[in-house]
């Protein structure tokens, strides 16, 4: 199948990465959100990142104008109509996701891809509630999209080999490597990377260390380049905590329980960078610990 034109649901940090690495590889992008705040913010964080790469000279002002003008905003669902695929970066929430695909559908040509760039929810259930469980998929980015090499592909249980192929083909033509993994709760990066964040938090929710001294240990300790927490704090504590939820419901062990004080810090809608208050606060000049 021919993909030219991608249709980008929420305009989040996701979402506007998405849209970056797609404009720059040559597909036409259609990104959409329900906030015109958050398609504003979007565009001026693409552009600020593609201005950085010609200012590094990664890419030309060319290819930069060139790129830019190939992404449109709208905050009209039917408007991704035209779509080759679609991929779906909205809240980390089922009832978000489902609701989304239910709009859409009536709006798609019947050959579109179907995607979610979920980080947990299990795609044959995400398919089943489509009209095109053959053509559904798992298309995972890693954040920052413009500068992390791997896309996890997922394979819905209906899932067929001319969609995963064609996801890999655009997988390709970014330059990004794919992984495949089976559709499990939060497929293989997230199975791993996520109860280490909530074992970090419970460190820091025991008194074992402070944020300081969890994220230090584990950058010098362990050579990670974020500390666990200053990581949970850039992906979002809600996504988080979603996606620990994900693994706990879908696994059935004690072993994934979401930290509580995961739960209060979401509670609290300190939701991490995105918010400007998390693990750390990011309101001053530089973050400060918030315990
Ligand atoms: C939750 C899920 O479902 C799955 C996930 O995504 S899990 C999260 C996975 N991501 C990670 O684990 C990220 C861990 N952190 C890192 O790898 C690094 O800290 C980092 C790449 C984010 C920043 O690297 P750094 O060396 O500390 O900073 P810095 O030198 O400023 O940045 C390195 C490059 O990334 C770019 N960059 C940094 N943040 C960026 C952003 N948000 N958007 C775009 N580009 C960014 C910089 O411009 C720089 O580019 P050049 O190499 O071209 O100069
Ligand atoms: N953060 C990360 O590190 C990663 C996240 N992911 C996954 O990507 C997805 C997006 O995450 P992320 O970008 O971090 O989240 P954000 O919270 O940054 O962005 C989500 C965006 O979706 C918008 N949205 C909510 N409902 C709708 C809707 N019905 N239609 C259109 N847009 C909608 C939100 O708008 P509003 O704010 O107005 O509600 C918001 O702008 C999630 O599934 C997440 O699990 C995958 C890999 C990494």
């Amino acid at each position: 199948m021919d993909i030219q034109t991608i249709g980008i649901v929420g305009a989040g940090q996701m979402g506007n990465g998405i849209a970056h690495v797609m404009a720059l590889a040559g597909y036409d992008v259609l990104l959409n959100d329900v906030s015109a705040d958050a398609l504003a913010k979007a565009m001026k964080t693409v552009t600020g990142n593609m201005d950085r790469q010609v200012s590094k000279e990664k890419i030309s002002a060319e290819a930069r104008d060139a790129a830019m003008a190939r992404i449109t905003t709208t905050q009209t669902l039917s408007d991704l109509g035209q779509s080759d695929l679609v991929i779906e970066a909205a809240t980390e929430r089922e009832t978000v996701k489902q609701a989304i695909f239910e709009d859409l559908i009536p709006h798609l040509k019947p050959e579109t891809i179907l995607t979610s760039n979920t980080s947990s929810i299990s795609i044959t259930r995400l398919a089943s509630r489509t009209d095109r469980p053959e053509k559904f998929m798992g298309f995972h980015f890693m954040n920052p999209v413009p500068v992390m090499q791997l896309v996890e592909l997922i394979r819905g249980i209906a899932t067929d080999r001319e969609t995963y192929d064609a996801c890999k083909a655009v997988v390709d033509r970014l330059g990004k490597t794919a992984a495949s993994a089976e559709d499990f709760p939060a497929f293989i990066v997230n199975r791993i990377l996520m109860p280490m964040i909530n074992e970090a938090v419970y460190t820091l929710y025991e008194g074992v260390g402070n944020v300081e001294s969890i994220d230090s240990s584990m950058k010098l300790g362990a050579n990670h380049p974020m500390g666990p927490l200053e990581l949970a704090d850039f992906i979002g504590l809600d996504t988080c905590l979603a996606i620990m939820n994900v693994l706990h419901d879908g696994l059935a062990d004690t072993k994934y329980r979401p930290c509580p004080l995961l739960t209060k810090y979401v509670e609290a809608g300190w939701l991490g960078r995105k918010t400007q208050r998390g693990f750390y606060d990011y309101r001053g000049e530089k973050p400060v610990p918030t315990r």
